[in-house]
């Protein structure tokens, strides 16, 4: 056998033919389970997942088409062959417009029933894999290259290559907007997963209850609102990798559950007994101390050990020379231009909301500029104080917070409550929970609103498809 073994479910009735059939199976080296009856499978299928189930037609008690009704009522996910006898192919045919893939008439051989096996375990992770890329599809974000050549860039350049080729969790740590989702991305492209899902979920950015349902799916019924069955995160990236940002806001309730993945690969959807088997490589970041997290009561120890197998630390931009040159220009979009006073200025400030920080400046400055040409007038007043001699190297003492900026009026509502809600977040020193106070607004609807800012971007650099 050359692929990875079948997880199987034979059910027939007969003695013989069932354990002739899982003889064979076991010895082409698939994983076999079998039952007699249409019941026993049924109860096999609500514990285990299977690839695939040969159903035999003509059982005593429920028939092979009764307990193909029940799987798909059940919307239990596997691939079903219906073993017939002759004279009953119309039988059969009504079986596959059930939901059937194959049937396969007997007398067959036991070589031919593997054949069709194979195939059906193709079909499945065919539909599998195509039901994950349009999620990725769904979520993905443009690729952003990782940009940055200075001491520290190039030691967690280094990690990134070091940690990429192992299937362990990595733990990225840092302040916000220092890059940890760019440097997640960037160890999957370097992972033999590089071509598999990349699927992301920031837990801070959910309300607690639906953190639970996104990374672990729900069956239907199983709370209000569930109105169908919903695969959760961890099985869409099945076989890929899962990129949890803000760990540390991981509600303590949910923390066993993830440590049970990470331990065996094992989970349950809510309001489900089956259990599933995930094979999900996890990236996580945070700009917490998980370690203050875990002696406050916060943050399970266990868990702690058992995510900080690899960790990496990004440095803020501050401690980053050379990389503020580059990111402007990698930043910046043509036709603008920026003179050595302006990016002097953008050179030596602190930076406490780093990168995505920087990025707002720079996008900010290309709305405000006369013209194509940045200059120190088209900064923060903030950044462009660094000029008349203040520390570059800690915050700045007493930002003028109150000052008002003239915005163009032809500035979409949108841009304006983006302008502010960043401004608010650099004047706090890139601290979310601070930012939210003084917005007046939740934390996790500031991390919804920064989310719907990122999107606007990326969908504003998408160019459109002309009819
Ligand atoms: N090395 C880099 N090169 C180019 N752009 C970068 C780099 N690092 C980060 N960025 C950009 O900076 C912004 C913030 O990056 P990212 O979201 O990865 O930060 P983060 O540390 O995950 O932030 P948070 O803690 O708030 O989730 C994004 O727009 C990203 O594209």
């Amino acid at each position: 056998m050359t692929d990875t073994p079948i997880k199987l479910l034979l059910v027939e009735d007969e003695d013989d033919i069932r354990e002739s059939c899982v003889r064979w199976m076991e010895r082409k080296g698939h994983k076999v389970d079998a039952a007699a009856s249409g019941a026993d499978a049924l109860s096999l299928c609500e514990q285990k997942n299977f690839d695939v189930a040969v159903f035999d037609m003509n059982m005593p008690g429920m028939s092979g088409i009764e307990l193909l009704q029940r799987v798909v009522q059940k919307k239990i996910e596997m691939e079903v062959i219906i073993l017939t006898g002759q004279g009953t192919i119309e039988a059969a045919v009504a079986a596959m417009k059930m939901g059937a893939c194959d049937f396969l008439t007997k007398p067959c051989s036991l070589g031919d029933l593997e054949h069709h096996c194979v195939l059906a375990r193709d079909r499945g992770r065919l539909r599998r894999e195509n039901q994950q890329l349009k999620a990725i599809i769904s979520r993905s974000k443009p690729s952003v290259d990782l940009i940055g050549d200075s001491p520290s860039m190039l030691q967690v350049r280094k990690m990134i290559t070091k940690v990429a080729p192992t299937d362990k969790p990595v733990l990225i740590l840092g302040e916000s907007g220092t890059g940890k989702e760019v440097v997640a991305r960037a160890i999957q492209q370097n992972s033999p997963l590089a071509d598999k899902p990349f699927v992301t979920i920031n837990c801070a950015a959910l309300p607690e209850q639906l953190v639970e349902s996104e990374l672990f799916g729900h069956q239907k019924g199983s709370f209000t609102g569930a109105t169908a069955d919903k695969p959760g995160l961890f099985e869409i990236a099945d076989g890929g990798t899962l990129f949890i940002d803000e760990l540390g806001e991981l509600p303590l309730a949910l923390q066993p559950k993830l440590l049970r993945v990470l331990e065996d690969g094992s989970m349950r959807r809510i309001g489900s007994h089956r259990e599933r088997i995930v094979n999900v490589r996890i990236i996580a970041a945070t700009n917490r101390s998980l370690a203050d997290e875990v002696s406050q009561g916060r943050f399970r120890e266990d868990l702690y050990y058992r995510i900080n197998v690899l960790s990496l630390e990004l440095p803020p931009l501050r401690d980053r020379p050379g990389d503020i040159d580059r990111l402007i220009d990698y930043h910046l979009p043509v036709p603008w231009h920026i003179d050595d006073a302006a990016r002097e200025a953008l050179n030596r400030y602190y930076w406490p909301g780093n990168i995505r920080q920087l990025i707002n400046v720079i996008q900010r400055a290309t709305i405000l500029a006369d013209g194509n040409d940045i200059t120190p007038d088209d900064l923060p007043s903030e950044v462009v104080r660094v000029l008349d001699g203040a520390d570059h190297s800690s915050p700045p003492t007493s930002p003028n917070a109150t000052a008002p900026i003239e915005l163009p009026s032809s500035l979409k509502l949108d841009d304006v409550a983006k302008h502010h809600v960043l401004r608010v977040l650099e004047l706090e020193n890139g601290n979310k929970a601070k930012t939210a106070r003084v917005l007046g607004i939740h934390r996790r609807k500031l991390y919804r609103l920064l989310e719907r800012f990122a999107n606007l971007e990326a969908e504003r650099a998408t160019p459109a498809i002309e009819s």
